[in-house]
């Protein structure tokens, strides 16, 4: 049997969600889901919207019913949809009252197992109560700390008789692993509605799903995926990801074209003094920054021998809160230095402070370990502890925007896109 495609349309406004949909139909998915923020935003209407754009098409409502099962499913089916989304963490009297209604008005139920205590046995549950379909679903925050929906197919499928949908952060790897492990239904949101050519990302996942065996990518260790992802997206995308947080204060690169990733190890130096920073060189590791507090802009505790050294030991980069000299130098190198200044002149190696104590830089904490990251906009800190998360945020931050560009290309303008007027904070 055919893989089925679910769109999600996890889109805030009932127009771009139509424009979406209608590039996606032209990759090849097949039913068109309208996500839940696009329900709370726009309501019935965006039923009734999609309804009438795709008449052709299966539309599902994702309104993770939680309570008064029969009702949202008479709204959601008089509106137009074919399947309806209950959540299966409801009390089983409200997913039997919505099995009855949808029963009554001819449409499909769906329950999604997100943030269920247990999956597994709730989906047997599920498939007892005469459920139609179970989606498998790793919501979008539990996605960021790395769990995936696949381990899940795999223990459910073999259990149950209902069709498997499976959701959560799919791309073309997850979606052809859900589809071997026993998925009916791919569930395909962010990894589509946020790729800047919508047709394009579907006819990927098209692809992947009807030969499941060519997507066989070879699995990163959590350093390596976290490296690969923020060397792909900007230091504004991982800003943005926190809450306009990290960014160090004054902080310059020297090099232009320049990217820089990989742990933090931390140097507390003082004015003039320049041993510290030159040991820290042989405690770093291949793929290290080294941070360096030095707390004055025109003494330097870094420049070009330093440099050289550190390009001999694999070390990423070099950030320093303070100066550097040996501009011409270090260009030459090309590895890239972060400073607060450049100057003529150095100090001497008096052999104060450490190497991998907690320090400020650029007004930022930073302990050892701690992911920095730099581009031609400046550098980021992201606490060691949150890395992967703040990877995957700012990697759909990243999405977001190549979508956005694409339509502000074709002649709209970002406030006119964001509707900003109409989602300005009600006073
Ligand atoms: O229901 C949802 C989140 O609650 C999403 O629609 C679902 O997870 C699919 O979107 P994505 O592929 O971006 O995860």
């Amino acid at each position: 049997m055919k893989t089925i495609i679910q769109l999600a349309l996890d889109i805030l406004e009932i127009d771009r969600a139509v424009q979406i949909a209608k590039e996606a139909v032209k990759g090849d998915i097949d039913w068109i889901e309208i996500g839940t923020p696009l329900i709370k935003s726009e309501g019935m209407d965006a039923i009734r919207t999609l309804r009438k754009s795709f008449p052709g098409h299966t539309i599902v409502a994702d309104m993770k019913i939680a309570d008064t099962g029969s009702l949202e499913v008479e709204m959601a089916a008089k509106a137009g949809a074919d399947i309806v989304m209950v959540m299966a963490t409801a009390d089983d009297s409200t997913i039997k009252d919505a099995l009855l209604a949808a029963r009554k008005y001819g449409v499909r139920l769906m329950a999604d197992l997100i943030s269920t205590p247990k999956p597994v046995q709730r989906a047997q549950e599920m498939d007892r109560i005469g459920v139609d379909i179970i989606n498998i679903h790793m919501g979008i925050d539990q996605q960021m700390t790395g769990k995936t929906p696949v381990d899940l197919v795999l223990e459910i499928a073999s259990k149950i008789r209902a069709n498997i949908a499976v959701a959560g952060g799919l791309d073309e790897q997850t979606a052809a692993r859900s589809v071997e492990a026993g998925a009916d239904i791919v569930i395909v949101g962010g990894n589509i509605i946020r790729s800047d050519n919508v047709t394009e990302a579907s006819k990927k996942i098209r692809r992947s799903v009807d030969n499941p065996q060519l997507n066989q990518a070879k699995k990163l260790d959590m350093d390596e995926e976290i490296r690969k992802l923020f060397m792909e997206i900007s230091t504004p995308n991982i800003s943005d990801a926190m809450h306009r947080q990290g960014a160090m204060k004054n902080i310059k690169p020297m090099l232009n074209d320049t990217k820089m990733v990989g742990p933090a190890v931390t140097v507390q130096t003082f004015e003039g003094d320049w041993a510290k920073t030159v040991e820290a060189i042989d405690e770093a590791k291949e793929g290290n920054v080294i941070v360096i507090y030095n707390g004055s802009s025109h003494i330097a505790p870094w420049g070009g021998l330093a440099t050289q050294s550190s390009l001999n030991r694999g070390i990423a980069g070099i950030v320093v809160d303070g100066a550097v000299r040996d501009i011409e130098e270090i260009r030459k190198i090309g590895l890239p230095v972060f400073a607060t200044s450049n100057v003529p002149n150095a100090g001497d190696p008096k052999g104060f402070g450490e190497v991998n104590a907690l320090i400020n830089c650029g007004g930022q904490k930073v302990k050892p370990g701690d992911y920095i990251i730099g581009d031609d906009n400046g550098v980021v800190v992201v606490p060691a502890e949150r890395a992967y998360e703040i990877a995957r945020r700012a990697k759909e931050v990243q999405k977001t925007e190549e979508r956005l560009f694409d339509e502000i290309r074709r002649g709209g303008t970002l406030s006119e896109i964001l509707k900003l007027k109409k989602w300005e904070k009600q006073k």
